[in-house]
């Protein structure tokens, strides 16, 4: 798994542009840092050579208050370095986080129709997290510590080139025997990150179902399916984690017997008045000041690995491009009322398995259209073509006469609400779940809209009222909740509305409420309706009925119901609620 260097630029350029300045501060900072760990037990080394060549007094002092202050100035350092790493960390990978999300809000269905949440959780949380390092400080940080590897052996060799050829082979000798003690870390941390991605795809999946899960007694046969998922984790896990011992445990190794090295060696030349007591003494803390960087150079080469990693992950995501276009430049304008036309539309979601076939209707500015059809018969097809979910695979759809492949999608999408039988609500207050988040719309709008939609008794019992936080899945009845929607769709003021009604019975006074909050809705409105109701099919128009993906009856409501051998007769004798439901 390898990348060019290019590659690690251009993401580096593309994400860090706005930190410029706080880099060159933190390159400047961690400089400095090193700078103090070698001048300090030079210091050190120069206050015991003192002492045994009884330099003056004033000398040895100086040599020690310069000693705290360096200690003291390499701690604020340390305090600034972890502030700016912290805080480039943090900005690049959150900026990272909003263009995956905004580039995944803009793949068609399909995409998320192949991926589960908890998937994409990982995709977009995971991968990101996984290259905070290397955003935060991996290559400022990379480069001091082979500066401060680099500055340790010339000042050494300098003093003694002895001492610098053994602290030099050493290093050669930690690395080869660390590089091949890692790989067999990377790949096996590389394996516990996919099953990671699979275990919390698992888990967002079924978190979804919880409801069907528990009413259809599923749940012990979920567990069985995540205690295996975590069975099989575990051996990975351990294997992980087991080999990022082994390279501990090998770098440990490495220094006990380094450490036996420099002692013998420092002993023998101070013994045989090569080196003086100092220099020994600098030999052995140098030596241990090498363990920090070269542990850090053997993570920060990992992680560079695992960026990679996540890297190859984030581009591939980002390389997908949306099977629908949004190269239209066509404005549906803010003011006109929308039409709609299908000519001889066909669609299928899957090669060879029509969904829809040569569907062609018109729905006039205002007008209701009732779709009617069984269950698979492709009335939720239908309308997601109208809001441009998906493409069709022949004919055209047309708004205001304009083809909707020409029309910007922003316009479409705001133009067109649609409703469908799910009501999803956010763990977020009442306001916050009609208006979608839009600070815009005001209290006083919010709250004449519920209770003109037929709410008012429900909104009157919340306790605090708009600030009222609401639970998905829970706090509201079906009813209310589709009334719910119908408050988001008006103050959206879309112009046209397609609505799948939702089959469930509701009690007659629910039913009353939502065909008013429906008749306020739609005034002047074009409306698609996906009909499971009777009182529906008396406010279309038009009526369209599907069967199989084809076309079986489509004219106006009134003409359909004077001809007695029309399907639509034929439904409405059977009982539309029985047939369709
Ligand atoms: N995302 C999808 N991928 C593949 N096939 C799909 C997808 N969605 C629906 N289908 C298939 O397309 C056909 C039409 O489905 P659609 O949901 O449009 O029917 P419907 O008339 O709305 O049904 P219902 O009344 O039950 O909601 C069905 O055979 C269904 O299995």
């Amino acid at each position: 798994m390898k990348l060019s260097i290019k590659k690690y630029g251009a993401l580096l350029a593309k994400y860090m542009k706005n930190s410029k300045l706080s880099l060159f501060l933190l390159a400047l900072i961690l400089g400095g840092s090193i700078g103090l760990q070698l001048v300090n037990p030079m210091l050190i080394s120069f206050f015991i050579d003192g002492i045994g060549a009884n330099k003056p007094m004033n000398d040895l002092i100086k040599a020690a208050v310069l000693f705290i202050i360096a200690a003291f100035t390499q701690q604020l350092l340390a305090i600034a370095s972890t502030y700016l790493s912290q805080n480039i960390g943090w900005r690049t990978t959150n900026t990272l986080r909003r263009d995956m999300v905004k580039h995944c809000l803009s793949l068609d269905m399909n995409y998320f129709k192949e991926h589960p949440s908890g998937e994409l959780v990982e995709r977009i949380d995971g991968d990101v997290t996984a290259l905070f390092n290397f955003f935060s400080k991996l290559f400022i940080s990379f480069a001091n510590n082979v500066l401060l590897m680099v500055g340790i052996i010339l000042v050494l060799a300098f003093k003694s080139p002895l001492i610098g050829l053994a602290f030099t082979l050493f290093l050669v000798l930690a690395f080869s025997i660390l590089g091949r003690t890692q790989k067999d870390a990377v790949d096996n941390f590389g394996k516990d990150r996919e099953i990671t991605t699979k275990f919390y795809g698992f888990l967002g999946e079924h978190l979804d179902c919880t409801e069907e899960i528990k009413v259809n007694g599923a749940g012990s046969y979920c567990l069985e399916r995540f205690m295996e998922l975590l069975r099989k984790w575990l051996p990975i896990r351990l294997k992980a984690h087991l080999s990022g011992y082994k390279i501990w445990i090998t770098l440990s190794g490495l220094f006990g017997m380094g450490d036996i090295m420099i002692f013998a060696l420092g002993g023998y030349l101070w013994y045989k008045g090569n080196i003086t007591l100092g220099l020994v003494y600098l030999m052995i803390n140098y030596f241990q000041l090498l363990e920090n960087p070269l542990d850090q150079l053997r993570e920060q080469l990992m992680d560079i690995q695992k960026a990679t990693a996540s890297i190859i992950r984030i581009e591939e995501l980002l390389k997908l491009t949306s099977s629908i276009k949004d190269d239209g430049t066509a404005s549906l304008g803010e003011e006109e009322e929308l039409s709609l036309s299908f000519e001889e539309v066909s669609f299928s979601y899957e090669k060879e398995i029509p969904v829809l076939q040569n569907i062609t209707f018109d729905l006039g500015a205002g007008k209701v259209l009732g779709i009617l059809g069984h269950t698979g018969c492709g009335k939720t097809t239908l309308a997601r073509l109208v809001v441009r979910f998906y493409e069709p695979d022949s004919g055209n759809i047309y708004l205001n006469g304009k083809k909707q492949q020409d029309i910007l999608l922003k316009d479409i999408r705001k133009s067109i609400a649609y409703v469908t039988q799910e009501v999803q609500l956010f763990h977020a207050s009442v306001r916050d779940n009609i208006t979608f988040f839009n600070p815009g719309i005001p209290d006083e709008l919010i709250i004449s809209t519920i209770c003109r939609m037929g709410l008012k008794d429900w909104y009157e019992n919340l306790k605090e009222g708009l600030d009222t936080v609401l639970v998905p899945g829970g706090g509201m009845s079906s009813g209310e909740a589709q009334l719910l929607t119908l408050v988001r769709v008006f103050l959206r003021n879309p112009r046209l509305i397609i609505l799948d009604e939702a089959s469930a019975r509701l009690d007659p006074v629910t039913e009353r409420f939502l065909e008013n909050a429906l008749s306020t809705l739609i005034e002047g409105r074009a409306c698609i309706i996906i009909a499971h109701r009777l009182s529906t099919v008396q406010r279309a128009d038009n009526i369209l009925i599907l069967d199989k993906g084809r076309m079986l009856e489509y004219g106006q409501r009134e003409e359909l119901l004077k001809n007695k051998n029309s399907r639509l007769n034929e439904l409405l004798s059977f009982g539309i609620e029985e047939v369709l439901v």
